[in-house]
């Protein structure tokens, strides 16, 4: 559904205030999100996970200097079609809560999707309605204007939001950061049923851990770069399936899965 080949991005700087310079900030990005998984995209912060997400959204601010090609449903992802598509085809889960706008309710904000999506208008109201309580979100917080909603409950608007598009390809940025566990189990499992629906969702985060239960496959980023795509069951005992010593670092510090690190171990209990 959505292919990556060899994507890179550069970014302006200002070295001296009348020299522009530019910085690579995602390079040697390729990889595959097919209909029916959910594709994770794994990486510490500023490693270029929401850069990746707005390249491939088309919402990166001018100027920028991409290359690569991106190919959805078989045509390339051209900018126009980005714009045609956003909302509809493509949707995102923004990572920030900024993406509502402070001036609109809920409920309406959720409808707006819906209408965009091409809901009929005499039914765009209750489609909102009901994805809103599908993330438990009740009738006043439907109607809160988002300065009124906690973080977790913003976040699941924006969700409710991707849930009303038609959308055949879901970008999920960060969507569990700030739930409670019940919460983001849900918001994970709506996206596993969306998969499972047929769609393709790339779900990016920064917890290996949380995504790996929905997860089919993980491409690690590190530094602008992928380091390694590996299939979740990859992800299992010491590792020692996954090719990078990266990624085998990454799933080994994982606090449940003990791994001793000499330099860290206790030293003998001396009786
Ligand atoms: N508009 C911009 N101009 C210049 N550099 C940027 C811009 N946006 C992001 N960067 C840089 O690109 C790198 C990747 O940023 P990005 O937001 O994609 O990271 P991330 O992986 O999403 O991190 P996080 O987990 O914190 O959300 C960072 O080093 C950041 O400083
Ligand atoms: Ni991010």
């Amino acid at each position: 559904m959505l292919e990556i080949d060899d994507l890179a991005l550069q970014l302006p700087y200002y070295a001296n205030w009348w020299r522009r310079q530019w910085a690579e900030v995602l390079c040697n990005v390729s990889l595959e999100v097919h209909p029916g998984e959910v594709h994770a995209v794994i990486g510490a912060s500023g490693a270029g996970k929401s850069l990746l997400a707005h390249a491939l959204m088309g919402l990166l601010p001018a100027p920028y200097r991409q290359t690569g090609r991106l190919t959805f449903q078989g045509q390339p992802l051209t900018a126009a079609r980005q714009r045609r598509l956003r909302g509809r085809e493509l949707a995102l889960i923004p990572q920030s809560l900024s993406a509502l706008d402070p001036l609109v309710r809920s409920q309406r904000q959720v409808s707006w999707a819906a209408k965009r999506a091409g809901h009929a208008a005499a039914r765009v109201q209750h489609t909102a309605r009901q994805a809103l309580a599908h993330y438990q979100l009740d009738e006043r917080a439907q109607q809160a204007f988002p300065h009124q909603l906690s973080g977790g409950m913003a976040r699941r608007v924006l969700t409710a939001m991707a849930h009303v598009s038609s959308a055949q390809l879901i970008i999920a940025d960060e969507p569990s950061v700030g739930l409670d566990p019940q919460q983001r189990d849900r918001v994970l499992n709506a996206l596993a049923a969306l998969a499972r629906e047929g769609k393709a969702v790339l779900l990016i985060s920064h917890d290996l851990r949380h995504a790996l239960p929905i997860a089919r496959r993980v491409t690690i980023m590190r530094q602008g770069r992928c380091v390694e795509t590996a299939p979740a069951a990859a992800f299992e005992g010491d590792g020692h399936t996954l090719t990078t010593r990266y990624a085998q670092a990454l799933w080994r510090a994982l606090p449940d899965n003990h791994f001793s690190h000499p330099e860290t171990q206790p030293a003998p209990h001396v009786a």
